[in-house]
């Protein structure tokens, strides 16, 4: 697993949003239509993508490797109305990767029956550089 794994995932558009914006998508690069840099990253999620899927690819490895001993991080970056909540919290119908992980985390637990586990939880927001 490589040490640090960056992915963008590309939010719904309104229909008058796509007009406008500059940015195109392809495969695992982002570019500027007007312009010839391109950005690239480990993955591109498209606009269709469920979170489920951005769980499945990095963070329930991160989860199975912590329960192991080994310590990872998973954060959300983003603008405002970027998608940082529907991703990271999400909603009962669509659960975002923090509970997605719990429920993992709590599986491997009851598999394991010969270890006993301490589990603490936090999770916080670092908001205008302040830490909530
Ligand atoms: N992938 C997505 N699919 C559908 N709707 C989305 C997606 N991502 C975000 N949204 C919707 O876009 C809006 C803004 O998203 P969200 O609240 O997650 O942004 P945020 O980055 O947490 O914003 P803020 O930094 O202001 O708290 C919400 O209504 C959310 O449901």
């Amino acid at each position: 697993m490589e040490r640090i794994y960056v992915t963008v995932r590309a939010r719904p558009l309104s229909p008058e949003d796509a007009k406008s914006s500059p940015w195109r998508v392809s495969g695992n690069s982002i570019f500027f239509s007007t312009q010839s840099s391109k950005f690239e990253f480990d993955r591109i999620f498209g606009e269709e993508c469920k979170t489920a899927e951005v769980y499945q690819a990095r963070t329930k490895e991160i989860v199975a490797a912590a329960v192991r001993g080994f310590n990872g991080t998973v954060f959300a970056y983003g603008q405002t109305n970027s998608g940082k909540t529907h991703t990271m919290r999400g909603s009962t119908t669509e659960p975002g990767v923090i509970p997605l992980a719990v429920r993992d985390l709590f599986d491997i637990i009851q598999e394991d029956t010969n270890r006993e586990f301490l589990l603490r939880m936090s999770y916080m927001e670092i908001y205008n550089e302040e830490i909530n």
